[in-house]
């Protein structure tokens, strides 16, 4: 009973704003992009200059803790400015239960809607192109000490046949403790592989990123039973090798500068091959 009580009584604190409310003075909300566990999401309209926004607000039924974490992501935004990862606009709030991060929205496709909604099949070659960007991003963020840690295919968006980065809700200072910042529950789910603040964790997210991209294209024979990637997927050996080094099979990469230098030379090799 008392269960039921409180998940009534979040839903009603986190009741989300609806179209044409204005948030801050400012943002106009056009729709509600989606509720994550500590914020609401949505797509606004700047009414000083016409242009979208994503203006995340942090769930009100979680509190400090939301506020906080939600602050952590403003803080890291902030530091960043890369034409691939939203630009942070503004922070507003706190107020009572109120506090929103205003971002640039981007303007594509997920990563997944391409590949799930929109059934787009990627060629190995297009894969490793693709990634090539995409880990291009992923070393500037590491060269300004952070690491995303939630490197999956809902979180890269293609905006004008470019990969870009966006939430940075899990990113961590490099080393910094994932347990002493988020809550367990947070935690949990995680591979061992990816819990740490540091380089490989990203790495190898980008591993798993890439396999969505290649199994786009996998058609199994019929009656074909299930077995791993390595068996499944017709590649090249030296993608392959790129694949296990990510995934932790093979000794990783020392850094992701030494990752996207593989990935270069791999990028040349194959599209000679074409
Ligand atoms: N800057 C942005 N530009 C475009 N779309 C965005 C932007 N930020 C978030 N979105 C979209 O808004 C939705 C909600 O994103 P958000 O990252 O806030 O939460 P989530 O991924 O649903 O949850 P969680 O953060 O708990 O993983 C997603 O569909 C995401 O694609």
């Amino acid at each position: 009973m008392l269960a039921y009580l409180r998940r009534v009584r979040e839903a009603w604190m986190d009741y989300p704003h609806q179209p044409d409310e204005v948030i801050g003075g400012r943002y106009k909300v056009v729709r509600l992009l989606g509720i994550g566990s500590y914020g609401l999401t949505y797509l606004c309209t700047d009414r000083e200059t016409g242009l979208s926004a994503a203006v995340k607000q942090a769930k009100p039924s979680k509190r400090a803790r939301a506020v906080k974490l939600l602050r952590r992501e403003a803080d890291i935004l902030q530091q960043l400015s890369h034409r691939c990862i939203p630009r942070y606009i503004e922070w507003i709030g706190p107020g009572r239960n109120k506090a929103y991060l205003v971002s640039e929205y981007i303007e594509g496709s997920t990563l997944e809607d391409l590949i799930f909604g929109q059934e787009q099949r990627f060629t190995e070659t297009e894969c490793v192109l693709y990634t090539l960007e995409l880990l291009e991003r992923v070393r500037y963020v590491h060269e300004q000490g952070f690491v995303h840690m939630d490197i999956r295919i809902p979180n890269v968006i293609q905006r004008a046949g470019e990969p870009c980065l966006i939430d940075f809700g899990l990113a961590l200072a490099m080393g910094e403790d994932p347990q002493e910042v988020f809550p367990g529950s947070m935690m949990q789910m995680r591979d061992p592989q990816r819990r740490d603040a540091q380089m490989y964790s990203d790495l190898y997210d980008i591993g798993h990123f890439m396999l969505f991209m290649l199994y786009s294209a996998y058609d199994p024979a019929p009656g074909q039973e299930p077995s791993g990637w390595q068996e499944e997927l017709d590649l090249h050996p030296e993608t392959r090798r790129f694949l296990e080094r990510l995934l932790q099979l093979a000794p990783g990469y020392e850094d992701s500068a030494a990752a996207l230098q593989d990935l270069r030379r791999l990028s040349r090799l194959l599209q000679k091959e074409i």
